[in-house]
């Protein structure tokens, strides 16, 4: 029998269908997820839970002119299936292929790009007021998990949404989870679980009728019931109606043949409207649904049948594992080192902090501005926070880092995970920009580890500091060098991984992971007789300016390289110093290796740091053609900011 997915080259097709073919058709979607996430990776749970939502707006809704806007954008790979995307859909995620995430780009269906969270209602609401000036007609829909409703940006669209009163259907997509179980108080109340201070008052009240004049049992049956009757008057509703929302629900989310009934009817009302729809994270895959926290969010490649990792790597931890693993042996040594994550204890791996120090632990939800100034009021009163949070999600919470930590001078520690390319997450999600904003920021010691034991060194540094700091690391495996006991560094030291000659031809400057293929090239350089000393800045901020500029005297050529965007970056900031002590006016040629100025698309990381220059082999050829070039004349500059290639 031919599948109904093969018949669906967009949502034409799918309307075309009979309502009581949908249920099949989401069963053949949910087959076709599970089959290109074993090979590609992918956000499998989050898409599987989201499969009939996704059916159901399409079926009701006329996209493009009606407009599905997905929060996150990891539950939309039905959208892309049933969107014209089918036959490239086993490229998700991989170099040149489907972005994991909506695109405007990618598709006129993708009517807005994402990847952060939180941002869905705020981009609807936009929509619908252009529409309103401009003239346009169509529905305007936001499809949002209750993990993004945790970010505070949510509600200011919330706010703005019920206070204007336009047409805007928000669907949230409740399965109690963000990545690990959604927190906080509103998804406690999304669950009706808490009570409201109304039932409260009549519990009591209750209790204290029954506690001074003896009863019968059908009086106290009686008097418990009225008190369960208050308190189902606590509804999840309340809070959006409050807000201006006519809510319905809760409904359920995988029944889509309800949900197509629902939503036509719903398409019909005017005004500020939410469905609130419970659903289960991996749904229909019974190794997602088991483990929805780790297996059930995203996977790399894994068995279909067991859900088990294809892979089983050897070899060093990832870094994020060392500094875990440093920062619960902070928490141990000291009773003033607290850990902060902002929903992600799994991917920065404070999960481990929180099952050893539950009460020096806390995953605040998708809420990085308010991790940052939380961390600020603890710093306050003599705690010692560390923020561990995703170079690309800081980028929210710069205010929060200036404002509220920097200008006070409060020790602050931020942990940057995932720092330079992520690989299949893309443009979204690159670590690109943290060295840049971070470096302009006043007082802010900003480190980069080149091996694991740097990063623990750097840790207990940044620890010991009066005031505030932070360190970056990539998304990959740590050095594998023999474990050493945590130190302080001196702050603006760097450190020489190869001193080379009294005269070597070139000095190679890095910034973090790179200084070790920096060290491969200068190994492969030797061999060639071309003498590179290698030398491991350490620190972005302060920089070790007088080792630099000494270094550079002799040899008048340097080569610097970050993993990270070179305008602003760890380069810029060589450049900077090197003018600053007239070193430049003495004629330096200088190559700078990093990040274009583009976003770098989806891919694998490991590929685009060679097509960038940024392996052993890049940085030698770098080196290679800088000595070969005729050396630059006055302050003439050797920028290598177009080496490689931009997949952006
Ligand atoms: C600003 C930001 N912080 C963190 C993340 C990482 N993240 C991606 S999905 C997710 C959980 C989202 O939960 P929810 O919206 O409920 O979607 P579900 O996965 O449950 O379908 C988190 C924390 C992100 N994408 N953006
Ligand atoms: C959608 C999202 O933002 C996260 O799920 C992210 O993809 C996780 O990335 P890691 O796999 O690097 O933890
Ligand atoms: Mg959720």
């Amino acid at each position: 029998m031919q599948r109904l997915l093969d018949r669906i080259d967009s949502p034409g097709h799918l309307k075309a269908l009979p309502v009581t073919d949908l249920p099949r058709l989401c069963e053949e979607i949910r087959g076709e997820i599970v089959a290109v996430c074993a090979r590609t990776g992918g956000h499998l749970g989050s898409s599987l839970g989201a499969v009939e939502l996704n059916v159901a707006l399409h079926y009701v809704f006329d996209s493009p002119i009606d407009r599905l806007v997905f929060d996150v954008g990891h539950q939309a790979y039905a959208h892309k299936l049933v969107t014209g995307r089918r036959d490239r859909f086993a490229t998700l995620r991989t170099e040149g292929g489907l972005a994991g995430f909506p695109e405007r780009a990618e598709s006129e269906h993708d009517a807005f790009g994402v990847g952060h969270a939180s941002t869905a209602i705020s981009a609807a609401l936009g929509m619908v007021e252009a529409r309103r000036i401009a003239g346009g007609r169509g529905k305007v829909v936001a499809l949002v998990g209750d993990g993004a409703l945790t970010g505070g940006v949510a509600f200011e669209g919330l706010n703005q949404a019920g206070y204007l009163r336009r047409d805007l259907l928000v669907v949230l997509n409740d399965n109690e989870m963000s990545i690990s179980p959604n927190v906080g108080a509103v998804s406690e109340w999304l669950s009706k679980r808490l009570a409201s201070p109304s039932a409260e008052r009549v519990e009591r009240l209750v209790k204290a009728v029954l506690q001074d004049a003896p009863h019968g049992a059908r009086t106290i049956d009686v008097l418990h019931r009225a008190v369960e009757a208050a308190k189902a008057l606590v509804t999840p509703g309340m809070l959006f109606e409050a807000l201006g929302f006519r809510y319905v629900g809760p409904v359920d989310g995988h029944d889509v043949g309800a949900l197509v009934e629902t939503l036509a009817g719903l398409a019909r009302l005017e005004g500020p409207v939410l469905l609130h729809a419970l659903t289960a994270k991996g749904k229909g895959y019974a190794p997602a649904e088991a483990d929805a926290a780790t297996r059930g969010h995203a996977l790399s490649f894994f068995d279909p049948r067991t859900g088990r990792p294809a892979t089983r790597s050897s070899g060093p931890p990832p870094y994020t594992d060392v500094f875990a693993q440093a920062l619960c042996d902070e928490m141990a040594r000291d009773g003033r080192v607290v850990a902060i994550t902002a929903a992600m204890l799994e991917g920065t791996g404070l999960r481990r902090c929180q099952r050893r120090f539950p009460d020096r632990t806390w995953d605040v939800g998708i809420a990085e501005q308010h991790a940052v100034t939380f961390a600020a009021g603890l710093a306050c009163e003599g705690v010692r926070p560390v923020v561990a949070i995703y170079s690309t999600f800081l980028q929210r919470a710069l205010d929060q880092i200036i404002h509220d930590v920097a200008l006070q001078r409060l020790p602050v520690t931020f942990a940057l995970d995932r720092a330079g390319l992520v690989g299949a997450d893309g443009k979204t999600h690159q670590g690109a920009f943290d060295l840049a904003y971070l470096r302009c920021v006043p007082g802010l010691v900003l480190m980069a580890p080149s091996d694991e034991n740097e990063l623990r060194h750097m840790l207990r540094t940044a620890l010991e500091l009066p005031g505030p700091a932070a360190f970056r690391f990539p998304r990959r495996a740590a050095a594998g060098v023999p474990a050493e006991e945590p130190r302080a560094l001196p702050v603006g030291r760097a450190r020489w991984l190869r001193a080379g000659g009294p005269r070597p031809d070139v000095v190679i400057a890095a910034a973090g992971a790179p200084a070790l293929a920096a060290l491969s090239a200068a190994a492969a350089l030797g061999a060639e007789g071309i003498d590179a000393a290698v030398l491991d800045a350490r620190f972005v901020k302060p920089l070790d300016e007088e080792a630099l500029c000494d270094a550079v005297t002799g040899p008048r050529r340097l080569v610097t390289v970050e993993e990270g965007c070179l305008a602003g970056g760890f380069g810029a900031a060589c450049l900077e110093a090197l003018a600053a002590r007239g070193v430049l006016a003495d004629g330096v040629a200088v190559a700078r290796l990093g990040l274009p100025d583009a976003f770098v698309g989806h891919g694998d990381a490991g590929r685009q740091l060679a097509a960038l220059g940024l392996d052993a082999a890049g940085i030698a050829r770098s080196v290679r053609e800088l000595l070969g070039a005729e050396r630059p004349a006055g302050d003439r500059l050797t920028a290598r900011a177009d080496l490689g290639r931009a997949t952006g």
